[in-house]
């Protein structure tokens, strides 16, 4: 998967250079490329904004350093060898785009080009957004009802929530099966030793090498959790994934 990040601050995703993600890249499982929106401006003082049509508040970012930053960022480096003719995605952040969730996630780790446009100010010039539906498949994305100062964070989230699920990325993909979400629920709490922690012991179910008793257990304490923390999720479940003793807790 290639990924391209456009921003006027690229040091902000420096933190995609550690962890899992710095590794999937030294791997060549990702290839992640940022680019400093700056690079396309033309004037001395390489200005990316300017006053608002309308009058209000603040700086919109201007439409032509957006298009030559975007246009480098579809044609860098060669298509992937047998990938299918695929538009690439261009995500932008944005508290008016669609709720970014792990269903995203899952639906853009199989994409072979994801392009993120990290906007600033009062947003980009929204004829940018209808110039790139030529070449790209354009997705106005929102981490949640708040709002931040850029894109960079949410990208950061995005790309981390992505790339953890190309495979190879992660080591042991068990791990993604049963975390929160997978599967329209939240984790189940997890505990490791000591057996007593200040006073406090560890449910005896998981010291009892029972595997049915302590899947069950697990499955209990995920049902109970979503229910009394996102009764939202509950509503949206699928009842033909429950199993009976699941209608019971
Ligand atoms: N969910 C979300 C995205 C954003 C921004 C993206 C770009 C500037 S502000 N705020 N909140």
């Amino acid at each position: 998967m290639r990924i391209d990040v456009v921003s006027i601050f690229p040091e902000y995703l420096s933190a995609l250079d550690l962890s899992l993600i710095g590794k999937a890249r030294e791997q060549g499982l990702l290839q992640l490329t940022v680019t400093d929106l700056r690079e396309f401006t033309a004037d001395r003082h390489r200005t990316v904004d300017d006053t608002p049509y309308g009058g209000g508040a603040g700086m919109v970012m201007k439409p032509e350093p957006w298009a030559l930053a975007l246009d480098a960022a579809r044609t860098r480096g060669p298509a992937a060898a047998g990938a299918p003719e695929q538009r690439p995605v261009l995500v932008v952040p944005s508290p008016a785009g669609e709720v970014f969730t792990q269903a995203t996630a899952r639906e853009l780790a199989l994409r072979e080009h994801l392009v993120f446009a990290c906007g600033r100010y009062e947003g980009i010039d929204e004829r940018v957004v209808e110039w790139s539906r030529e070449h790209f498949e354009v997705r106005p994305m929102s981490l949640g009802d708040y709002v931040l100062n850029g894109g960079e964070v949410a990208v950061l989230a995005m790309v981390e929530a992505i790339g953890r699920l190309v495979p190879g990325v992660i080591g042991n993909p068990e791990s993604l099966v049963e975390e929160s979400h997978a599967e329209g629920l939240l984790e189940y709490p997890v505990y490791t030793k000591p057996a007593l922690w200040r006073d406090r012991p560890v449910p005896e179910v998981l010291l009892s090498g029972h595997h049915g008793r302590i899947a069950r257990w697990r499955r209990d304490r995920q049902l109970q959790r979503t229910a009394a923390r996102r009764p939202d999720l509950v509503a949206a479940l699928d009842p033909a994934g429950l199993d009976r003793a699941d209608r019971d807790v």
